[in-house]
């Protein structure tokens, strides 16, 4: 539960708070349980006396009931709020082999259904304390009112908590069962919004896709819950009965059996009556707690990093200039499945200065990606070091590393913010407008404040749009990956003829993944990569031609 001790522990004192006015709110109400069975005993005595401490009482129990609920419900928004962001936050500060390994629908479900659940938990938290002390506080009258019945009591809550455990264990495990489910549901979601063009042409694959993918998983999800809750209706009403039976025997030992004085018999009905609501309160409160308990399971088990500090300003010292880049016989494996040793790259030594124009080319699958994810370090070697200007590419290292680079991947994203080298949006615009028209542009798309008009495009107007971002940022070195593949043949000659040209001569460092063999002369260097490993290109007897 590392989630939510380090939610918990800044708002400690105000818990504290918080439980202190429950506290007093439930001992008050008690109190005014006491004072009606007194007065029911021995009389009222002094009306106006009377008057006043019950008028007194009922004040406090409302004014300090009031207080303790708005103190938890702020409580439980705030931790809800919090854990949202750090959640988020953490997502933001997890390697990017991790996201990888996790998949978009893990961390989907994480992000909406877990935090749903959680906060639902951390909502009847409030309601729980409260009722909880309630509890505590009519536990502590019925001690005072008569021991050997309390010992009776105590006997019949045993019961009931042992009734609790022996069904709230199997609940909870239905409960896990659901949330596994819940993570093949969100895939068969991803399938069924990013698989829209296949699914609309198919309808054997739609059929597929609902009867036997979606259909079964959301039909055993739909038992569990219902099991789950069922179970947990049978204890509810086990409780129930209990209760009643703890009434009935209070009511035959004080009259049928004079066990008990009349004080004792109506003290204690009437506490029982006045705890009932409390009891069930609890117990309604304790399914969707369990849920939020396993929801923070599911959320620690991704197993994220820790949470990004974005409390700094960005920025501080400005980075040296880029002199190299240079590999020593580095590599990167993927984790292995299914008893398959994973795709391995290199170990590769490979040596790129400043203002270079590098291409790297291969078959598909070849591992072009894979270098480029470890030369920006976005991926860390597995052997051999990385090293940028000298400092080898650790993960101390790395944010420094990957401050070097712009990339655009073919996964990329396309953000509608623009922003400058210096992660500002502000008076951006006159030269977003500049590249718009360079990059042929400038009818589909305008900018405002720094915030495209529309991302809506074809895949190789986005890919401009992502080129653009990256001259925004400015960075000394670029690695675009197959970025012209999508272009059309007139702008593939402007982006291989004029704009690399004219980012080399600006001095930046280009790292170009391509297959467009018909450009590869124009490079400083050129690596081909075959199953991982890079093998000469002059070896392989190829010839730079313009066709
Ligand atoms: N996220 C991943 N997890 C595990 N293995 C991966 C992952 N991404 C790629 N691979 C493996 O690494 C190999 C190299 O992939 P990579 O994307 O680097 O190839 P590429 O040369 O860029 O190919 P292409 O020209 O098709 O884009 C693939 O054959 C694949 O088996």
């Amino acid at each position: 539960m590392q989630t939510i001790t380090t939610l918990l522990r800044p708002v400690r004192w105000q818990i504290l708070l918080a439980v202190l006015a429950s506290a007093l709110s439930a001992a008050a109400g008690i109190g005014l349980v006491a004072w009606v069975n007194r007065a029911l005993e021995s009389g009222l005595g002094d009306t106006a006396a009377a008057l006043g401490l019950f008028g007194g009482l009922v004040a406090l129990v409302f004014a300090s009931g009031v207080c303790a609920q708005v103190l938890l419900v702020r409580l439980g928004q705030g931790l809800v709020c919090r854990l949202r962001l750090q959640l988020v936050a953490r997502v933001l500060g997890t390697s990017l082999e991790r996201l990888e390994s996790l998949g978009a629908p893990l961390l989907y479900n994480a992000l909406t259904r877990d935090i749903t659940a959680v906060a639902s938990a951390f909502k009847q938290l409030p309601i729980a304390v409260y009722n909880g002390l309630l509890l505590i506080a009519g536990m502590v009258y019925l001690a005072w009112l008569d021991w050997a019945l309390f010992l009776v009591t105590l006997a019949v809550i045993a019961l009931g908590v042992w009734g609790d455990i022996l069904l709230g264990g199997r609940v909870k495990r239905l409960m896990r069962r659901v949330r596994q489910l819940d993570d093949t549901l969100f895939e068969q979601f991803e399938a069924a919004v990013e698989g829209r063009n296949e699914l609309g042409l198919s309808r054997p694959r739609r059929r597929h896709l609902y009867l036997n993918r979606l259909q079964p998983a959301a039909a055993e999800s739909m038992r569990a819950a219902t099991r789950a809750e069922a179970l947990w209706a049978v204890n509810l009403n086990w409780t129930t009965a209990l209760v009643f039976l703890l009434l009935g025997a209070v009511f035959f030992a004080g009259t049928a059996w004079e066990l008990v004085t009349r004080e004792v018999l109506v003290g204690y009905v009437l506490a029982i009556m006045f705890l009932r609501t409390p009891i069930a309160t609890i117990l309604d409160a304790v399914p969707a707690v369990m849920r939020g308990n396993v929801a923070l399971g599911a959320i620690d088990r991704l197993a994220l990093g820790r949470a990004e500090d974005f409390t700094e300003a960005d920025g501080g010292e400005p980075l040296p200039p880029f002199r190299e880049l240079v590999l020593r016989g580095a590599g990167y494996r993927y984790p292995g499945g299914g008893g398959e040793p994973g795709f391995q790259l290199g170990p590769l030594d490979l040596h790129i200065r400043r203002g270079e124009l590098i291409f790297v080319v291969g078959g598909n699958g070849s591992g072009k990606s894979t270098l480029g994810k470890l030369l920006t370090g976005l991926y860390l070697p597995g052997e051999g070091v990385v090293t940028l200007n000298g400092r080898p590419l650790d993960a101390a290292a790395a944010p420094r590393h990957r401050a070097y680079f712009a990339t655009v991947f073919p996964d990329f994203y396309l953000f509608a913010d623009v922003l400058d080298e210096r992660g500002n949006d502000g008076g951006v615009d006159a030269r977003v407008e500049y590249y718009l028209a360079r990059l042929g542009l400038e009818d589909k798309v305008s900018v405002r404040e720094g915030r495209l008009s529309t991302t809506a495009l074809s895949q190789g107007q986005r890919k401009r749009l992502a080129l653009l971002l990256l001259y925004m940022e400015d960075r000394p070195v670029l690695l675009l990956d197959e970025w012209a593949a999508d272009q059309d043949p007139v702008f593939r000659e402007v982006f291989y003829r004029e704009l690399l040209p004219e980012l080399k001569a600006a001095g930046k460092t280009v790292i170009a993944i391509t297959h467009d063999d018909r450009y590869f002369h124009l490079a400083d260097r050129v690596y081909k990569l075959d199953s991982g490993q890079l093998v000469s290109w002059e070896r392989q007897g190829a010839v730079f031609s313009e066709q």
